[in-house]
């Protein structure tokens, strides 16, 4: 199976903050969801995908190309969206149309068209007036007329109201039906995420903790529920942290047919949400380094 978007060994360094030696693959003709939580490197790393930002060690390629040679080439070939206003606000939707049309070879007028009906959007109103939920339409509209082979999105959904989000996950999933082109977005809405995402690559305080199927997430990670006295040294380690109230625990694993074969119908097993396995790795971090202090 090829990657569309190699990143290996990729640091990058600001005051306070690290991206630590990321390494990951983005699977052509699929959907991988960016999840992680405030502040860990998420458009750090899109940025760096998209060369707004060059890494300080480590390669990145997209569609098998570098960018000190082929950036010409790499972009004509990706859609990019961002909850950041890219344009210049004085002009219209009909303006950027007009500037952004000599830019790509398959810029499709047609398909420009049918996104501006479809998002309702104004073609002769000047950019500075739209919403947040227009701009992000707007910048849709402009990903998705050059028939791109790569659509990346940092935070697709946010400024959307939730019938325009299931509006755009449709549109998602209509670009994917011929498993050409592939998609790779950040979200904190991850439910979404549930309905459209093959992969799910999963960042936390800039290291890339994992990408995985979707479906194999679920296999591996559960929810455990039960008294506190099942707890010692021994069976804590099959957690990656524990939450303990007057009722009982409730504690995360990624070794769910390990738990299972520990403590059968002591525990509940529960499927977990991404949101769990976010809340739980931060938690457990903490409580490593606290232990460690
Ligand atoms: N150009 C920059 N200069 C200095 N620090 C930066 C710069 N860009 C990002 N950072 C810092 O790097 C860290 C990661 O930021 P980033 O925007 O990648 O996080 P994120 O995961 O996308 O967060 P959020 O979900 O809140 O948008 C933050 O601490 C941020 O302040």
């Amino acid at each position: 199976m090829s990657s569309v978007i190699e990143l290996n060994n990729v640091t990058k360094s600001f005051s306070g903050f690290q991206l630590k030696d990321v390494s990951l693959s983005v699977k052509k003709g699929f959907v991988t969801g960016l999840i992680g939580g405030n502040g860990v490197g998420k458009s750090t790393v899109i940025k760096i995908i998209m060369n707004l930002l060059q890494p300080d060690s480590g390669s990145v390629s997209v569609f098998g190309l570098n960018y000190t040679q082929h950036e010409k080439e790499i972009k004509q070939r990706i859609g990019f969206v961002c909850d950041e206003n890219m344009y210049y606000e004085n002009i219209t939707l009909r303006d950027l149309q007009r500037i952004i049309k000599p830019m790509y070879r398959n810029w499709d007028d047609t398909l420009f068209t049918q996104y501006v009906e479809r998002f309702e959007l104004p073609l002769r109103k000047k950019i500075k007036t739209f919403s947040k939920g227009m701009l992000m339409k707007a910048s849709l509209t402009m990903a998705l007329s050059h028939h791109a082979d790569l659509i990346v999105m940092d935070e697709p959904t946010s400024g959307l109201d939730p019938i325009f989000r299931r509006e755009l996950l449709e549109i998602l999933q209509e670009l994917m039906l011929n498993h050409e082109k592939t998609i790779f977005f950040s979200t904190h809405i991850t439910t979404d995420l549930d309905k459209i995402a093959d992969y799910i690559t999963f960042i936390h305080n800039g290291q890339h903790m994992f990408t995985k199927e979707h479906h194999q997430i679920f296999e591996e990670y559960a929810l455990v529920k039960g008294t506190v006295d099942l707890l010692d040294r021994d069976t804590k380690k099959e957690f990656l942290a524990i939450q303990t109230s007057n009722h009982g625990f409730e504690a995360l694993t990624n070794k769910k047919d390990r738990v299972h074969d520990i403590f059968g119908a002591e525990v509940l097993i529960e499927k977990p949400t991404l949101e769990d396995i976010m809340f739980y790795t931060k938690k457990g971090e903490r409580e490593h380094a606290t232990a460690y202090s």
